[in-house]
């Protein structure tokens, strides 16, 4: 067993504004609710670790297990609904779910704890800044209702970094007292600079997030919201890529996915279909060249079965295609983030170059289909989802908890310190069981090299 991850109480301990003075509305719906199989009473801990060995290792009584605080209603809550002003904004890339998140929040606010003034900043963190000249538009019931049928947001989102100063002085003017934001791992670390600057100027303003990446790179959380929806629409060029992969000789079909740093969406795509011969993700190298590299694997499936179906999360092998282009930089977004070497077309090129030089027949069918897969709609599953993570949010925040996201770990609903949020990244594990899936699955080697 690897060694247990470095978290201690202090690290999960959330940061709370005051106490809890205002009896909840909620409080019919809880009154004799304890800790079961099904519900965690608001004073129970959900425990980090979840086997034997992790507990054990650990070597601490009980009490100081590490856990996290559980999410849920509170039977006292820190804000007055009457009084509470809320904002709203999403920051980022699209993910499904994100009008599902902005719609739970907004029916939760008002239908059951009876918050009426909800405001939602346009198009990221731009929204705060007076010199976009966005509008700030009013949240109801009414004007939420049936946002949760498209995909995108209805805010609108944006990259690029704005000063928290400024963020804070428009939360102040308008007299916020909650804020949520829906967003990425930069836009929660915008979260934490937001809840920094209120927190030194003595502001009682809760910053709330809500997880979005269909990367799935948050930590601490079993899965994001979207993920699930942007995988299965990934599933679907498998097999299209597998259809025409089979329908012609040598044929070879390769299917570029999102996944920056993370290859979640390329493992459970592929496992959903069982159809990839290969799985190239970010966290794995692998080497093209050589007897046991990918090119020489690719010959033998194709000659072995007639085909071959290779899926590649688009930050795989950016060093082979960096280097290829002399190791020139590709610059950043407007939110810092590294652009990528587009590994799909970089493949597509070798591999044909390959089966030209060894006079085997080969059709390769390249499929990207780049921004499909987080622009759509959620499922099912996600909609559940997200409604009860802005359930969650409005409950943690109304009880006054600030500078915290809500996840779920475990298949509880808890409340996640920001800093430890954004304290490093949720990647595939080479040695976890998600990726011994994929080698089950595919048969592939786990390595190429
Ligand atoms: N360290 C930081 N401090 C303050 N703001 C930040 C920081 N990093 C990112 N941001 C801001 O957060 C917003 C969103 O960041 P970014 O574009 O990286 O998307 P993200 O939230 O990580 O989502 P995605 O999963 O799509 O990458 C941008 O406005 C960005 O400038
Ligand atoms: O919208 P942009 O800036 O092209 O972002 C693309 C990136 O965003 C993500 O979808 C994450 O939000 C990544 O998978 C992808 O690399
Ligand atoms: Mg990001």
């Amino acid at each position: 067993m690897g060694e247990p991850l470095t978290v201690d109480h202090e690290a999960l301990a959330v940061r709370t504004l005051g106490p809890c003075r205002v009896t909840s509305p909620l409080l019919p719906l809880l009154s004799a609710r304890p800790t079961t199989q099904h519900y965690i009473d608001e004073g129970d801990k959900v425990l980090f670790d979840d086997t034997l060995a992790m507990v054990s290792s650990r070597k601490v009584p009980i009490e100081e297990l590490p856990s996290f605080e559980a999410a849920g209603p509170r039977r006292k809550i820190y804000f007055d609904p009457a009084k509470t002003r809320v904002g709203i904004v999403t920051c980022g890339g699209l993910c499904p779910g994100l009008n599902n998140v902005i719609r739970g929040v907004v029916t939760e606010l008002t239908t059951h704890y009876g918050v009426t003034r909800i405001f939602g900043f346009r198009n990221g963190y731009q929204g705060f800044i007076a010199r976009y000249g966005h509008d700030v538009v009013d949240l109801t019931p009414q004007t939420v209702a049936t946002i949760g049928e498209d995909g995108g947001t209805i805010l609108g989102t944006s990259r690029g970094q704005q000063d928290p100063e400024e963020i804070v002085d428009c939360l102040s003017r308008m007299n916020i007292n909650i804020l949520f934001v829906i967003g990425g791992d930069g836009t929660l670390r915008g979260a934490g600079e937001i809840a920094r600057v209120a927190n030194e100027r003595g502001e009682k303003i809760a910053v709330v997030g809500i997880p979005k990446t269909i990367d799935n790179d948050i930590p601490f959380i079993d899965q994001s919201f979207g993920f699930q929806t942007a995988f299965a629409k990934a599933s679907e060029s498998i097999v299209a890529a597998h259809a025409e992969a089979t329908s012609a000789p040598g044929g070879l079909g390769l299917v570029r996915l999102m996944g920056r740093h993370s290859g979640f969406i390329a493992c459970y795509a592929s496992l959903a279909k069982s159809d990839a011969d290969v799985v190239l993700i970010p966290e794995i190298p692998f080497t093209l060249d050589g007897e046991g590299g990918l090119l020489n694997y690719l010959r033998r499936r194709i000659e072995e079965t007639g085909h071959a179906l290779v899926v590649v999360a688009e930050g795989a092998g950016q060093e082979l295609s960096a280097a290829e282009n002399g190791g020139q930089s590709t610059g950043t977004d407007a939110s810092g983030n590294r652009k990528l070497h587009d590994v799909g077309v970089f493949l597509s090129r070798r591999i044909t170059d390959y089966f030209a030089s060894v006079g085997v027949e080969m059709n390769l069918k390249y499929i990207d289909p780049s921004y499909v897969i987080r622009s759509v709609p959620a499922n099912p599953y996600d909609s559940v989802y997200t409604i009860r993570l802005a359930h969650a949010a409005v409950h943690a925040a109304m009880a006054g908890r600030t500078e915290m996201v809500v996840g779920r770990w475990r298949r509880r609903f808890i409340h996640i310190p920001l800093p430890l949020a954004i304290s490093h990244r949720n990647q595939v594990d080479p040695s976890g069981d998600l990726w011994m899936s994929v080698l089950e699955a595919t048969g592939q080697p786990p390595r190429f090299q």
